[in-house]
């Protein structure tokens, strides 16, 4: 007979079920502790009930867990050392969209060599995730593919929903299932109105078909998630000065949507120049002393060694360094939290 379908199928391979993933690697009662509180502080600073300041840092992605780890070992000591001002949370991405083509991230090559070790890819973004939560910072990544959150999703204190798929109606259905709070991105061209629809879309119910924990289909029907926000990343032109603050708003409240939102430093903000996060950061840090309220949170890119570097075959990479976009270095991250904080005792002080 001929066939109709998976024509362009060049090959099929099966997958590890979320349940046996976390039987595991499992969410155990005190990281289910640390992350239900870990998800409480961020609402409450999302909705503005604590005048902290949410800090998501950390590599633009994970693509070694032994250096990200060794980074997420510093992070903690700057996370205890700060916690009065900022909610420090760790970027721990997995999953990266691209503009073309590219490395896509660690679930689906963990090898960094196109042989797309997909099964390998999700153990070790779980075992490194749990690791993270068991050192005590909570974290923080983006959902790109509909099926890898039934992975990871529970040991995700905050998510994002990245600016090429903030205007997807699937990642919006997905979004309104999370139990984390979900920042959505504006677009690429700087459009912030799609990331305001996402946040009022992902606040209704919705159905959406999944494979559920065993690897069987079903379908959700979700109760809505009331902390999506809006994560003003900049985009033909950066977007974090107080006028593109104000009229965003502006824009959440002619929605009577929470007039609260995460600047993400780099991006379209740093235009992929990762020092250039340092100088958004003190504009951010000035408006937060001249008494802005809107600021919830801050996202800035930053690794162990600062920059990045390609991957190139038969070529070591440098240790703790990026392979995607480009990151503050350690010493940097660590002027940045101090200038973050900073920023913040002062405006605690005049509440
Ligand atoms: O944050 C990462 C990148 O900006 C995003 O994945 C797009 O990368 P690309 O333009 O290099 O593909
Ligand atoms: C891909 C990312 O950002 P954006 O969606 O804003 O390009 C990211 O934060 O890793």
């Amino acid at each position: 007979m001929n066939k109709t379908d998976e024509l362009r199928i060049a090959q099929i391979g099966f997958l590890v079920t979320p349940d046996e993933l976390s039987q595991r690697y499992p969410v155990t009662e005190p990281l289910a502790h640390h992350i239900t509180h870990s998800r409480q502080r961020i609402e409450r600073i999302l909705s503005g009930k604590d005048s902290r300041l949410l800090v998501i840092v950390g590599p633009c992605s994970v693509h070694s867990p032994e250096a990200a780890l060794d980074y997420a070992r510093r992070l903690k000591i700057l996370h205890d050392k700060y916690q009065d001002t900022l909610e420090v949370v760790m970027r721990t991405y997995f999953e990266k969209p691209r503009t073309v083509i590219g490395w896509k991230g660690l679930i689906s090559d963990p090898d960094l060599n196109g042989s797309c070790r997909v099964n390998k890819g999700l153990e070790q973004a779980r075992k490194f995730l749990r690791e993270v939560n068991l050192i005590g910072l909570p974290a923080a990544t983006e959902f790109l593919d509909m099926v890898v959150g039934q992975y990871i999703a529970d040991l995700i204190s905050w998510g994002a929903i990245g600016a090429r798929t903030t205007e997807s109606q699937v990642h919006r259905e997905m979004a309104s299932a999370l139990s984390c709070p979900v920042g959505f991105k504006n677009g690429t061209d700087g459009n912030t109105r799609i990331a305001i629809d996402a946040i009022r879309a992902a606040r209704a119910s919705h159905m959406f078909l999944s494979p559920d924990k065993h690897g069987k289909m079903v379908v959700y029907q979700t109760s809505g998630n009331p902390y999506g926000h809006i994560i003003l990343r900049g985009g033909k032109q950066p977007n974090f000065y107080p006028e593109d603050i104000e009229a965003t708003t502006k824009a959440l409240g002619t929605f009577e949507l929470p007039q609260r939102l995460v600047v993400d430093f780099s991006h379209g903000n740093c235009q992929k120049q990762h020092r250039r996060q340092l100088d958004v950061a003190q504009n951010i840090c000035q408006q937060i002393r001249d008494g802005s309220t809107a600021i919830a949170g801050v996202m800035a890119e930053s690794f162990i060694e600062p920059g990045h570097q390609a991957i190139e075959p038969g070529k070591p990479l440098v240790y703790g360094q990026s392979i995607t976009d480009p990151c503050l270095g350690w010493d940097d991250t660590e002027t940045l939290l101090a200038m973050l904080s900073d920023a913040v005792k002062h405006r605690l002080n005049n509440l």
